[in-house]
């Protein structure tokens, strides 16, 4: 089994980025910057904000972390939004999901101008990648591609099983894998013999949210495995969606979690937002 190490590859990704941010600062021009909103004080999403933090400081990108409380009015996020996206300084906008119940979320992701829409989660960015035309591709479903890429494995004429539709990871990576000529399968909490489907996968994404849910009784043996889950265990740990220690003989690659697709999502935080410099920038 190959463990493909997500910590590794990311700093691999963010030191090209900061390479080319050092090249860009010495011109003289001033730098990327990528906003972070954060509405009200969920724990989990605190530790996401800082570690976007972190990599913005890594890669030497600037970054404005705006902290608004739970009880900010819809309105008042849709104004502030608004301001982001006619500042100059600011080429990526992020507003951390999820949000309070009292706003719309679809709504607030709509108003972020999709050309400093670096989560690739603005309807116009979704047409482009229905498309396969050049907007933003989201994190989590592009740092799973740069990681297939960095092993070498080529999707072309590969089954791909991805078990999850969410907005922001299942189809968009099925989209993905497709474009890279996959056979794309989407299964979901109401496929029929889940087991056989999954059994079928060249590739494996396990994006379901179930904590060690695939266990080795899913996967093909010398199967690739993407685990996207983010998840607690029974002792409180930090696990995937892949029941890693029962499945880790029979694949050919994976994931671990943490460590894996976490990392490599804000790697490409951090590319889309200096993507979007460079076509803001000339
Ligand atoms: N607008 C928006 N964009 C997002 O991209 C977004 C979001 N909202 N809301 C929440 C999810 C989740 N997400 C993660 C990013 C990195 C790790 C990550 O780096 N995880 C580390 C472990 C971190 C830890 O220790 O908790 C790892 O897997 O090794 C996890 C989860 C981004 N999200």
């Amino acid at each position: 089994m190959k463990l493909i190490n997500g910590k590794e590859i990311s700093t691999k990704t963010k030191d090209a980025i900061k390479a080319e941010i050092e090249a860009i600062r010495k011109t003289g021009k001033r730098v990327p910057k990528l906003a972070v909103i954060l509405v009200g004080d969920n724990q989990a999403s605190q530790v996401y904000v800082r570690n976007k933090e972190k990599a913005c400081a890594y890669v030497g990108m600037e970054s404005l972390r705006i902290n608004k409380d739970a009880t900010m009015s819809e309105e008042e996020l849709l104004k502030l939004i608004d301001e982001l996206n006619h500042d100059d300084s600011v080429d990526g906008i992020l507003v951390q999901l999820p949000l309070p119940k009292t706003i719309d979320e679809e709504k607030v992701l709509k108003a972020i101008a999709p050309e400093k829409d670096v989560d690739g989660f603005h309807p116009a960015n979704i047409a482009k990648l229905f498309l396969n035309e050049e907007g933003f591709i989201p994190c989590t479903p592009y740092g799973m591609m740069v990681m297939l890429d960095e092993i070498g494995y080529d999707l072309d004429g590969k089954e791909v099983v991805v078990v999850g539709r969410s907005n922001i990871v299942g189809k968009p990576v099925a989209l993905l894998a497709l474009h890279h000529n996959a056979t794309v399968t989407i299964a979901h909490s109401h496929t029929k013999n889940l087991q056989e489907v999954t059994s079928r996968a060249d590739v494996l994404i396990a994006a379901i949210g179930k904590a060690k849910f695939f266990t080795a009784d899913y996967v093909k043996e010398g199967a690739v495995v993407l685990d996207v889950g983010m998840n607690r265990d029974e002792n409180g740990k930090l696990c995937g969606d892949v029941d890693f220690d029962d499945v880790k003989d029979k694949v050919a690659a994976i994931t671990p979690v943490p460590g894996g697709v976490g990392p490599m999502t804000i790697a490409m935080l951090m590319k889309n937002t200096l993507l979007s410099y460079k076509r803001r920038v000339q």
